[in-house]
């Protein structure tokens, strides 16, 4: 793959190389000393996977636009990846990128039953559980739409669900998102530039340039000959990087518990209070994220508040009014919910912490998951991780 990459005109390659690592497996290594801001890398536009190049493909582009209403960006790029990885000629280069792909994830989706159950109590438990449903509707919606269509284009024995949800966890682990200047945004990826790890020790750093197309990587930070590169994929909390990436961080900065807070339209003087809401910024169907610097924000008791108005409180009731306590009893309301809620929530995990680090000692969970290619997982930094 990197014979090809350079070829196609990448700059940088001669100083970076792609190596295992102890903690994070396969990754990328400096070769040389290089200040923070510097440019590291550019991957030219025309090697980057695209939903663009997609369609411009002589022959899957107009199987691609034969579907109305179009596939989604995902869908897109990984029945891309899967028609490459199936031609038996042409596509050189970007078949030796396919190849470089790990053979198999350790995203939440390949969890077995049992390590799912790890996570009950958690969202991503709730998320994984309707995310393969969604899958499977997904790829039945593909087979009718596409694959179906084109079976020349699409082999069956290629296009399997096991296929699409791996070019799917392909796409979202690997795949960089960019908002454009006229503020659409593009999702792309980068060969070779997919083989930089996370951390959330280095800024911001992969940028995309509109007007040429070109995928560069600064230094995130200085670095000398034989360290590992690393890029920010973003502030996400672990249950976000186990859904999409498969690995978590233990000491992650951005780990959070999503909380959602929401009202039924048939609850009494739903019309009234969904004003209120709407004018104090929130909605009647709320996600908000309890982090540990911020484990009760602002917003969840604003919401509460209103929530828990009744007829004499709304007639009196301001519509700015919804910043501080409303009364008393309110109050009370607000916080004892907040209590019975969060007792709840803690009694819906499947297995208490101190028995899942007992379970970790005595390997039951074996760290290292199951993913192709890639050096030893994290998963036991699970014990603490809050996902
Ligand atoms: C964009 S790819 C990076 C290259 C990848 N390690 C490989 O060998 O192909 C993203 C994947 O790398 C791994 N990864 C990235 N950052 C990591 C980290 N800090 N710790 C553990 N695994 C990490 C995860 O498996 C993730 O799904």
């Amino acid at each position: 793959m990197e014979s090809w990459v350079k070829e196609s005109g990448a700059v940088g390659l001669d100083d970076l190389e792609v190596a295992d690592f102890q903690v994070t497996g396969r990754g990328v290594r400096s070769l040389q000393y290089s200040k923070e801001g510097e440019r590291l890398l550019t991957i030219p536009s025309g090697i980057l996977w695209t939903v663009e190049h997609a369609y411009a493909d002589p022959l899957l582009g107009p199987a691609l636009r034969s579907v109305q209403p179009p596939l989604t960006v995902d869908d897109t790029l990984a029945t891309y990846i899967l028609f490459v990885r199936s031609r038996k000629s042409g596509y050189n280069g970007l078949r030796s990128h396919v190849t470089a792909f790990p053979t198999s994830y350790s995203s939440s989706i390949y969890f077995t039953e049992n390590e799912l159950e790890v996570c009950a109590g958690t969202s991503l438990y709730t998320i994984t559980d309707q995310l393969k449903r969604q899958i499977e509707e997904d790829y039945a919606g593909l087979v009718a739409r596409i694959f179906g269509q084109y079976q020349d284009l699409f082999p069956f024995d290629k296009f399997t669900i096991e296929d699409y949800k791996w070019a799917l966890s392909t796409v979202w682990s690997r795949g960089m998102d960019f908002v454009l200047p006229d503020e659409t945004s593009i999702r792309l990826l980068a060969p070779f530039a997919d083989m930089l790890n996370h951390s959330s020790e280095v800024k911001q750093c992969h940028v995309y340039d509109a007007s040429s197309g070109n995928l560069s990587v600064l230094a995130g930070k200085d670095y000398k000959a034989g360290d590992q590169v690393f890029i920010n994929y973003g502030p996400l909390p672990n249950n976000r990087l186990l859904r999409l990436y498969g690995f978590v961080l233990s000491s992650n900065p951005n780990d959070s518990y999503d909380l959602v807070l929401s009202t039924h339209p048939v609850a009494p003087f739903w019309e009234q209070k969904q004003k209120l809401w709407i004018s104090a910024g929130l909605k009647s169907t709320c996600t908000i994220s309890l982090t540990l610097t911020d484990p009760l924000p602002k917003n969840v008791l604003r919401y509460l508040r209103i929530q828990r108005l009744d007829e004499s409180d709304l007639s009196v009731m301001e519509v700015n009014a919804t910043d501080g306590i409303i009364n008393e009893s309110n109050e009370v309301e607000v916080l004892q919910f907040l209590v019975d809620s969060f007792c709840g929530l803690l009694e819906n995990f499947g297995t208490q912490l101190e028995m899942l680090e007992e379970q970790l000692a005595a390997s039951v969970h074996p760290p290292g998951g199951r993913e192709g290619t890639h050096g030893p997982r994290r998963m036991s930094a699970w014990a603490n991780s809050g996902c």
